[in-house]
């Protein structure tokens, strides 16, 4: 039977460390962090994140804003804003919620987002930095960050001879966690949706890390007994047995199959999803003591 990775208790740590740095940061600098969201539309599962990115900021000791635009929002309007943020002295960090309505190149408007301040590290300064391994300017995207940090928790800084497989190859979460792997010695396949025989590459994992949102895809018998399972997917799927017209969110992963061969497995919810948002808020105080010039604490 799996042991579970409590997600939760890795991310209060986190951010008892996060709210450390940033009163140092209000002693030493006089400097108080500032994170800005951007929100676009109206999509009700964004606004519950960044309702709660707002108040995690908040107990973390930082200024927090939150720029709602509507979703027909025009690509100049957005990119002033964003201008806007990258001037302000008060914002160290700038995170625009993604996915953007259609009409809006998100690319274009991510890659606007000053390299100091994005606090996603999805511009191609702070993808490239991961890339060629300058952890000291970069800044790291938060989930795969915060996932990494769970499987630092079971196997310690050093994956030299395991094997990882990370189902899942967006810049937002699949290429960066690969990067990150590789970084500590794993042997790293990036499976995608076009992969051949998928359960017979994730049964290889010793860490398998799912990111697809296809809810319940991984199955029991594609696991490795023993194996680390690192679920990031969150899908809301309808749970008519809590009640008529309850939700309820599910993982990548069939929950009870895996649980009893994998050796330890994140839950959904409980697992990654609080660990992204203890890391932006990492990044941001990351980010607010290097533009302030103080030394910046690592997580
Ligand atoms: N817990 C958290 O904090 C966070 C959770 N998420 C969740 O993680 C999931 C992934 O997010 P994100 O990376 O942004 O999503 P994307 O939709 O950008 O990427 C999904 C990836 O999964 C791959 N994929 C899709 N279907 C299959 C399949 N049947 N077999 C193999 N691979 C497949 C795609 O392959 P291809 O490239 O070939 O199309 C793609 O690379 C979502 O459920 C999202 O909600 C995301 C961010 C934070
Ligand atoms: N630019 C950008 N950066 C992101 O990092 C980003 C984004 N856009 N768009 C959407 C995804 C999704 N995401 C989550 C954050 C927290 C939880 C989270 O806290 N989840 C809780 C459950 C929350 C609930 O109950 O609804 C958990 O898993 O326990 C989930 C998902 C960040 N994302």
């Amino acid at each position: 039977m799996a042991s579970v990775i409590d997600g939760k208790a890795a991310a209060t740590a986190v951010l008892a460390d996060v709210t450390a740095a940033s009163e140092r940061l209000k002693r030493e600098a006089g400097v108080q962090a500032g994170l800005a969201v951007v929100i676009v539309g109206d999509d009700p599962a964004s606004h519950v994140y960044v309702a709660s990115k707002g108040k995690r900021a908040e107990a973390c000791g930082f200024r927090s804003v939150q720029h709602t635009l509507p979703a027909d929002t025009e690509q100049a309007d957005l990119l002033a804003l964003v201008e806007r943020l990258n001037a302000d002295e008060a914002i160290h960090g700038i995170l625009v919620q993604l996915p953007l309505p259609g009409h809006l190149d998100a690319s274009s408007v991510t890659q606007a987002i000053r390299p100091e301040k994005d606090v996603d590290g999805l511009t191609v300064v702070n993808a490239g930095k991961l890339m060629s391994g300058d952890r000291s300017s970069g800044l790291v995207s938060c989930t795969p960050a915060g996932a990494m940090r769970l499987v630092r928790d079971v196997h310690g800084e050093d994956l030299s001879g395991l094997e990882a497989v990370v189902v899942g190859r967006s810049n937002l979460f699949g290429k960066p966690m690969g990067q990150l792997l590789l970084a500590a010695n794993a042997t790293v396949t990036m499976a995608h949706s076009r992969t051949a025989d998928l359960s017979a590459v994730c049964r290889r994992a010793d860490i398998l890390v799912a990111a697809t949102g296809r809810a319940g895809m991984v199955r029991g018998d594609w696991i490795k007994p023993g194996a680390t399972i690192i679920d990031v997917g969150i899908t809301r799927i309808d749970a008519p047995e809590r009640g008529p017209g309850k939700t309820r969110l599910v993982g990548d992963v069939a929950h009870d199959e895996a649980e009893a061969v994998a050796g330890a497995m994140t839950p959904v919810p409980g697992g990654v999803g609080p660990m992204t948002i203890a890391m932006l808020m990492a990044n941001t105080v990351i980010a607010a003591c290097r533009q302030a010039g103080i030394e910046a604490p690592s997580f």
